[in-house]
């Protein structure tokens, strides 16, 4: 799936190794991958795709944060480490200048043009830096947190404070579960799309809702499907999952079977309604003719279209 297929390999038990990670960041030969909030650095390689401008350290010296702040350890690659860092767009655009083709562009749609694997590191650095900026101070006493473990841990710089002491020592990365569901009907000739006010023109997509403490991956999706367009579904079963970086959602897709007339909550949704399998064809091909469509092919809504038409 699109946004988690990347080719690197983590590395985790040496994000513990201050020494490694203090050389792999100095090093030359390390790659550097740049972004600001919802922004990422890139390279056109045509009109169509985009990559992922390569920095290395001496490139990067001078702007990196102090106390490592703003700042993850990705993985490496063929044996190149990669980092990605956080700056601000100041900063960027002092290092876009010195690269005659590169450009600071929205990560979103911008990202759904980068080759999947670049895909996927962006995915992982904008999950981890998003939460990094989160949790800059401590949740109990308001002490500022100190990044561990190449950015993968904060804990608290007062070491008095109880963090220390009690089972809760440390804030480590935040990822949220989210069912995205295809609901189907009994003889499958139709399926529940709808429309939230913020999407694009046009734009259909599955129930999609996050996933509570204490609910199962299918209680969830029984729940959200009810609560969104007041259907209830049974036989739901698990399909695949895509991390989804807006911006750190683990989507759960899954099907379900369901009938009879959709009563929409207007309060989240726009609209919601029965499609059928040749309308829906339609609506993935961009060939429907009322203008509708569905999420594109990066997105886990239109892969569990694709399994279902
Ligand atoms: N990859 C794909 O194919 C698709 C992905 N998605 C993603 O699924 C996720 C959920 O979709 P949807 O329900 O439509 O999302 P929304 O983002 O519309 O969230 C619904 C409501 O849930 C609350 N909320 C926001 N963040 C969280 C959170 N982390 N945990 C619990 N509640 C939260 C908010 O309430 P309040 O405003 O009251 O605070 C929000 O209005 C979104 O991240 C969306 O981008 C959705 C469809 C397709």
């Amino acid at each position: 799936n699109f946004f988690s297929n990347s080719t690197i390999q983590r590395q985790s038990k040496l994000r513990t190794d201050e020494n490694w990670i203090q050389e792999k960041m100095t090093d030359n030969k390390t790659r550097y991958v740049l972004m600001n909030r919802n922004e990422i650095v890139v390279i056109p390689t045509n009109k169509r795709h985009l990559t992922l401008l390569n920095v290395n350290y001496e490139m990067i010296e001078k702007y990196l944060p102090a106390n490592n702040r703003n700042f993850v350890f990705l993985g490496e690659q063929d044996k190149q480490c990669i980092f990605a860092v956080h700056l601000e767009k100041l900063v960027l655009a002092e290092i876009v200048k010195l690269h005659q083709e590169a450009r600071v562009i929205h990560a979103f749609p911008g990202a759904l043009k980068l080759r999947q694997d670049e895909a996927s590191l962006y995915s992982h650095a904008v999950g981890m830096l998003s939460w990094q900026r989160s949790q800059r101070f401590c949740s109990v006493c308001g002490n500022a947190t100190v990044i561990k473990d190449a950015g993968y841990k904060l804990t608290c710089s007062n070491h008095k404070c109880s963090t220390h002491k009690g089972a809760v020592s440390a804030s480590y990365p935040r990822v949220d579960p989210t069912i995205i569901s295809a609901v189907i009907s009994p003889d499958q000739s139709r399926t529940v799309l709808a429309r939230q006010p913020r999407f694009p023109p046009g734009m259909f997509s599955c129930i999609a809702g996050f996933v509570e403490p204490g609910e199962s991956v299918e209680a969830c999706c029984v729940r959200e499907v009810e609560e969104e367009v007041g259907l209830r579904v049974h036989d739901v079963s698990y399909l695949s999952s895509q991390f989804w970086p807006m911006p750190a959602s683990l989507m759960l897709g899954c099907l379900a079977t369901a009938d009879g007339e959709l009563s929409v909550d207007s309060a989240e949704l726009e609209d919601g309604r029965w499609f059928t399998r040749e309308e829906v064809v339609d609506m993935m091909c961009g060939r429907h003719a009322g203008g509708l469509f569905v999420p594109p092919v990066q997105a886990i809504a239109h892969q569990l279209l694709q399994t279902w038409v």
